[in-house]
This record gives structure tokens, C-alpha cells and sequence, in this order.
């Protein structure tokens, strides 16, 4: 085909790069595209077995990724994007799917079966097109399509692959390889867009953009009109895999005959409602449910289905209609019936310092390891193989010798003690004071108290209360390890180059405030926090100090808070009750002068409040104070005298907003 000129098309739009691929983001910068990247949340995590082709899932993937994004942007950000696109790439080779590599041993099993072989290359890619409608919904239409490229590897010995494999340039690339950087080394030949090997088949997609702006104008105009029928019968949120895969056939929309017709293009239009407005869920699920209905009411007779890798499951009801149970759905009920088990494993592993000693020493035993953290061999054992199932651990099987342990790259990363970014002292936190009070979770939801009281004994009372030292430095250790995960992205969120000074108020082991000066040459930070935690902070000095983190001693809701020019005040307003959040940003709003900031981080629930579940979780320990919403702060702090110039719904733990006093 004729390819026309189709990147001016897209100027004065608001054009969405629903991806994390730096490489993605780099092609269509340098094709000259001007776009906005805001990553999608969706886990790639549909079940592959459920797809006739690789690239279906493919496909599927980035459809769901690009969906995502155009769902959440009108809540999240407060825009309606016109256009977003989602990609996902996957290698095949002997009929398996190779996604990115979870850690060094799964980049050796990708390289090794690519290793002398040729393989295919699918980026799936789904552009959304969004229509905000008069009534504030907004229809999405949606096109998806996809590329392959041949690849074939040279015979790589065994030097070769982990010399590739130990310069980390596997680890987020698809197939475990980079063709575009040293993974070029490997590769004798390419049939096929090169730039879809590296994630994202740029040819393809101006092909497709050519299609929609300069030939399919009517026919995409004449598809939009027919939205309304089609409105209620598409579901507004991602499908469960088997859905995914029926209404991608189901929801087609057939063309009226034009250039398009020789692309394989399909259109699905899915209204969902801008923040005013509640997203019709209910209403709106019908048509893939009909499809499965349908297509599953000829097993009524002998009530068993087959799932596609040939389990049988039996059926289930839905709205008094049968339906089968997906896989999927089967592993999300798993998951969340056994969440608990798998986070006290999580605490005990921890607790029993199983990550620092399978730092210290790898490849230990099961019994070398009960020795060592004196525990019983057969618990250990246990204890071990879940930590593998869960991903914590890696263990390797030698002929004829028992299974030795190391840990994987997450508990490298996060549970060791002494790594950056530990969770160590949090897990400690959760296993000691939280996991108590939810066992107590009955009572708090049907009092609507914290049950500190039950959850705790006298004695354990004091020892979990922050009031013992004990208790106060398991704290103090918590918070630092949320502060260090946390505190790059907080304090980077904002251009605070205005500022001199900043107040970190209840800024605990200075974490943070060590965050905002390494980020900000300019900015001096004073901590301010109870003097029983100033006097601890000695435990938490880093090794090199900045001398312009300084720290005083006292009550933010009583004393004199210092002079500054920011007020900084993280994780601290979603613990207060209503009351006691008057005091405090009535006095910040006294000590500020026009001009001066307050940035505040939290978990900002979405504006429906239907998640983040970690947001909404944590709201269930009862504490005196609530969980609110971006919005719902930015009225709060406006009832104070600050106005909202800028909100960021980062990817870390918490989110962050900056006000300025009026
Ligand atoms: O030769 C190369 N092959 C592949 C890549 C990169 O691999 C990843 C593929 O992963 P995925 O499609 O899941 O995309 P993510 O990186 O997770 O980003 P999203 O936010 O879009 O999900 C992709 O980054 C390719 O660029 C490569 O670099 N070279």
C-alpha cells in the first residue's frame, strides 16, 4: 500500500504512550510523534493457554494495557486522552511464548532454546481511540493489529550466554535479548521489521494511522454513531482471559467495504464516564457474558467443561445463567483465599533473617538452613519450597544431591536488611503489629474501632505500641524503609527549585529529608518529629550526612513548628482524625507566608474510590483516620488556605500533590 504522510494527522491531539519501553518511547519520538507517556498498570498476567496464536496474545495484552490507561486518564488525570496505544512483544520459539525474564536463570532458559534457532518476533499494538460525548462518557473505539519479524541466533556457547546475560542487558526485553545493543552480537539474521523486534513495528503502525486518518474517516464516523446500541453490550473493564479471548472474536465491528478491509482491523467501542460520572458497570457486561453463555450452554449436559489445557472444571452460575469458570478467575480466588498465608510466610521467612543468610551464604541446604536459623528441618523444608513457589527464592537440583537455595532477585533487592531499598523493618512492622490487629478485622469492621485492645495482651500491648522503645524503633525502621523506597520519587515529583528551606513535619529517621537535599542542592530540610524519635534518629544516620538535614525535637499539633518556605508532610494526614487534621494545617497554614508550598504524600484513591486496594486495605486497620482521594485532599488543604498546583499519581508506593498558600 500507498503510505501518505500520517504523523502531522495527530498534531493538536492528545496523543498517549501507554508504555514503560523506553525503546518504544524513543521510535515514535524520533518519528517525529509528539505524545505524553503515562505507563499502564495492567499485569501481564492473561492466561496464554487461552489463545488459539501467540499473537493473540499479543494483541490482547496491549489492548488491555492501552485500555487501561484510557480508563484511568479521565479519573487519574483529570483528561480525556484522543488516542492511546499499548504494545507488547513476545518471542516464540517450539511453541512457547518468552516474555521478559523474571531474573538471570530465566534469561539463560530464553537464550539457551533461542540459542542456533530461528524465532518470531509479534508485537501486538492497539491504538484507543477515545470520544468524550456530550453526556461526559466517553466511547472508545479500538484498533488493534500486529507484526512479526523472523529472527534467527547463532550457536551461543555457554561463556557467551552468561557473559551476555551478567551485563543485565537481558533482563527487560522480551526473549531475554536486545537486538538494537549487545544482544545484536548474537543475531545472524532478520526477515521483517527490525523496529518490531525492538518494540514497536513503526512501518505497520503509520500504515494503520494512514488507514484511520486518511481513508477510514466515514467509516470510523459511521462506526462511532452506531456507539450508543453497542454502548451497554462491551465491557468497560478488562475482561477475565476467556472473555478476552470470546469478545475479540464477538466484538468485531464487520466494515462497510473499504481500504480497510484488507487490514485485519477491527473496531470495539466501550463507553465507560468521565469523573462525574459512575462508570456503568453493570449494565454494560452483557455481551461477552452472552457470548460465553452461549457458548458453553451446549456442555449443560454432562455440567463439565474444558478449559483449553484440558482440565475439566465444573460449572458455576452467574446472574442465574451457567457459565464456566475461567482459569483465571480460579487463580484470582486462589490467590486472594491464600494471601494470607503467603504474606506470613513472607513475615516469618523474614523474621527468621532466611534473605540475609541465603545472601551471606547461597546454595545452602534445607538442613544446612534449619541449622542455621534453629528452626526443624521439615518446617524449614516447607518454609523454603513455598518461598521458591512465591518467587522469593530460586533452589537448584543436582543429580542424585538434595535441592540447594539462593535467593531470587526481589528478595535480593527488597528483603535482604541491609539492601537500599529493604523491606526488613516494614515486614517486621506487619507481622508484629498488623497481622495482629487484621486477625481482629471481624470486630474492627463490625465496631468501626481499632481493636489494639484485643489484638494485643497488656504487655504485648506496650511492646507493639510505639510508646516501648522497642516498639517505637520497629516503627522508626518501617517508616525508613517506605521512605527510602519512596522518597526519590516524592522528592523529584515537583520542580522546587523556589524553595530554600523545607520542614519535613513528622519526618522521623530523616529518610526523606536526605532525599530532598540530595535532589535539590538549594533546599536545606529541618525534620520535626517527637523528641523520643529525634533521640533514636542516631540509628538511622547514614554513613555520610547531608549537613543540611538538620533535625529538631517536637509535637507538630502543639508546639511551634519551625520557620520554612515548604512544609513537607508524608504519610502522616491519612493517620489523624478529622480533628487533629484541623490543628496541624491550621497551624502549617499560620506559619506559611503567601507563596510558601505544602507537599503532600499519600496513597491517593482513585476518584471512584475502587482502588488501589493497597489505599483501601490499609484503611481497614481502623486507625483514627481515612483514606481520601487526590480530590478530597486538594478540598482539604483549600479549606485551609493552600490551592492545588499540581498533582502526580506516581508508580511508587505513594502519590503527591503540591499546594501553595493563597
Ligand atoms: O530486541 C529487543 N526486544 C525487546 C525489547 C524490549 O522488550 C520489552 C518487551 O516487553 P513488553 O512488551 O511487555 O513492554 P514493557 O517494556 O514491559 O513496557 P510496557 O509498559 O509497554 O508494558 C519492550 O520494552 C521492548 O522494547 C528490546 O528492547 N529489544
Amino acid at each position: 500500500m500507498v503510505l501518505n504522510p500520517v504523523i502531522s494527522k495527530l498534531a493538536g491531539k492528545l496523543v498517549v504512550l501507554a508504555s514503560a519501553s523506553p525503546r518504544r518511547l524513543e521510535i515514535l519520538r524520533s518519528a517525529g510523534l509528539r505524545f505524553e507517556v503515562v505507563p499502564s498498570w495492567f499485569k501481564e498476567t492473561l492466561d496464554k493457554g487461552l489463545f488459539k496464536a501467540p499473537y493473540e496474545y499479543a494483541v490482547e495484552t496491549a489492548k488491555q494495557k492501552a485500555l487501561e490507561v484510557a480508563r484511568r486518564m479521565p479519573f487519574k488525570h483529570l483528561k480525556t486522552p484522543d488516542i492511546v496505544i499499548g504494545a507488547d512483544t513476545i518471542v516464540t520459539v517450539d511453541g512457547m511464548i518468552l516474555e521478559k525474564p523474571v531474573d538471570k536463570h530465566d534469561a539463560y532458559r530464553m537464550l539457551s532454546s533461542l540459542s542456533g534457532k530461528e524465532h518470531s518476533v509479534f508485537t501486538g499494538v492497539a491504538i484507543v481511540l477515545c470520544h468524550e460525548k456530550e453526556n461526559e462518557e466517553v466511547d472508545y473505539q479500538l484498533i488493534d493489529f500486529y507484526e512479526e519479524t523472523k529472527v534467527k541466533f547463532a550457536d551461543l556457547s555457554e561463556d557467551m550466554l552468561w557473559e551476555y546475560i551478567n551485563s543485565g542487558e537481558p533482563m527487560d526485553k522480551a526473549g531475554g535479548y536486545g537486538i538494537q545493543a549487545l544482544g545484536g552480537m548474537l543475531v545472524e539474521y532478520v526477515h521483517g521489521d527490525f523496529l518490531n523486534v525492538v518494540g514497536f513495528p513503526l512501518n505497520h503502525f503509520c500504515k494503520q494511522l494512514d488507514l484511520i486518518y486518511n481513508f477510514c474517516t466515514s467509516s470510523l464516523k459511521s462506526t462511532s454513531s452506531r456507539s450508543d446500541s453497542l454502548a451497554t453490550s462491551v465491557p468497560t473493564q478488562p475482561p477475565s482471559s476467556s472473555q478476552a479471548l470470546l469478545s475479540h472474536n464477538s466484538s468485531s465491528i464487520p466494515r462497510p467495504s473499504s481500504p480497510c478491509d484488507s487490514q485485519r482491523l477491527h473496531t470495539q467501542i466501550t463507553p465507560t464516564a468521565s469523573p462525574a460520572h459512575k462508570v456503568k458497570r453493570e449494565d454494560s457486561e452483557s455481551e461477552s457474558s452472552q457470548t460465553l453463555v452461549n457458548s458453553t450452554s451446549k456442555h449443560t449436559d454432562n455440567r463439565k467443561v474444558k478449559l483449553h489445557d484440558n482440565a475439566t472444571l465444573p460449572l458455576v452460575t452467574r446472574r442465574g445463567q451457567v457459565v464456566e469458570p475461567t482459569r483465571g478467575d480460579l487463580e484470582r480466588i486462589s490467590e486472594l483465599m491464600d494471601g494470607f498465608k503467603a504474606s506470613k510466610a513472607l513475615f516469618t521467612a523474614s523474621k527468621l533473617c532466611l534473605f540475609d543468610l541465603l545472601h551471606s551464604r547461597p546454595g545452602l541446604d534445607a538442613a544446612q538452613v534449619a541449622q542455621e536459623i534453629k528452626a526443624s528441618a521439615k518446617g524449614t523444608e516447607c518454609l523454603l519450597e513455598a518461598c521458591v513457589s512465591l518467587g522469593l527464592l530460586k533452589s537448584t537440583e543436582k543429580a542424585c544431591q538434595k535441592p540447594v537455595y539462593e535467593n531470587a532477585d526481589l528478595a535480593t533487592d527488597f528483603l535482604r536488611s541491609d539492601a537500599s531499598f529493604s523491606l526488613h523493618g516494614y515486614l517486621q512492622h506487619c507481622n508484629e503489629t498488623m497481622w495482629p490487629l487484621f486477625s481482629h478485622l471481624e470486630s474492627a469492621v463490625q465496631e468501626g474501632t481499632s481493636q489494639r485492645e484485643k489484638a494485643f495482651s497488656k504487655h504485648m500491648l506496650q511492646a507493639a505500641s510505639t510508646s516501648s522503645r522497642e516498639g517505637k524503633l520497629r516503627f522508626m525502621k518501617a517508616m525508613h524503609n517506605i521512605a527510602k523506597i519512596t522518597g526519590k520519587t516524592i522528592a523529584t515529583a515537583f520542580d522546587l527549585s523556589t524553595y530554600k528551606s523545607a520542614c519535613d513535619l513528622g519526618g522521623c529517621t530523616g529518610a526523606l529529608a536526605y532525599e530532598f537535599t540530595e535532589a535539590h542542592p538549594g533546599l536545606s530540610v529541618t525534620v520535626f518529629d517527637l523528641p523520643a524519635v529525634v533521640e533514636l534518629n542516631e540509628f538511622f544516620r547514614p554513613q555520610h550526612p547531608d549537613n543540611r538535614v538538620s533535625f529538631v525535637a517536637g509535637d507538630f499539633l502543639k508546639d511551634e513548628l519551625p520557620k520554612a518556605d515548604l512544609y513537607i508532610l508524608a504519610r502522616i494526614l491519612h493517620d489523624l482524625p478529622d480533628e487533629k487534621v484541623h490543628i496541624l494545617l491550621s497551624k502549617i497554614a499560620d506559619a506559611c507566608t503567601a507563596g510558601c508550598g505544602l507537599l503532600l504524600s499519600e496513597i491517593f484513591l482513585d476518584e471512584d474510590r475502587r482502588g488501589p486496594s493497597r489505599g483501601l486495605l490499609q484503611a481497614l486497620s481502623m486507625s483514627e483516620g481515612k483514606q481520601r482521594s487526590a480530590t478530597e485532599y486538594s478540598l482539604l488543604l483549600k479549606s485551609h488556605g493552600f490551592i492545588t498546583a499540581h498533582i502526580r499519581h506516581t508508580d511508587n508506593l505513594l502519590d503527591a500533590m503540591l499546594c501553595i498558600k493563597a
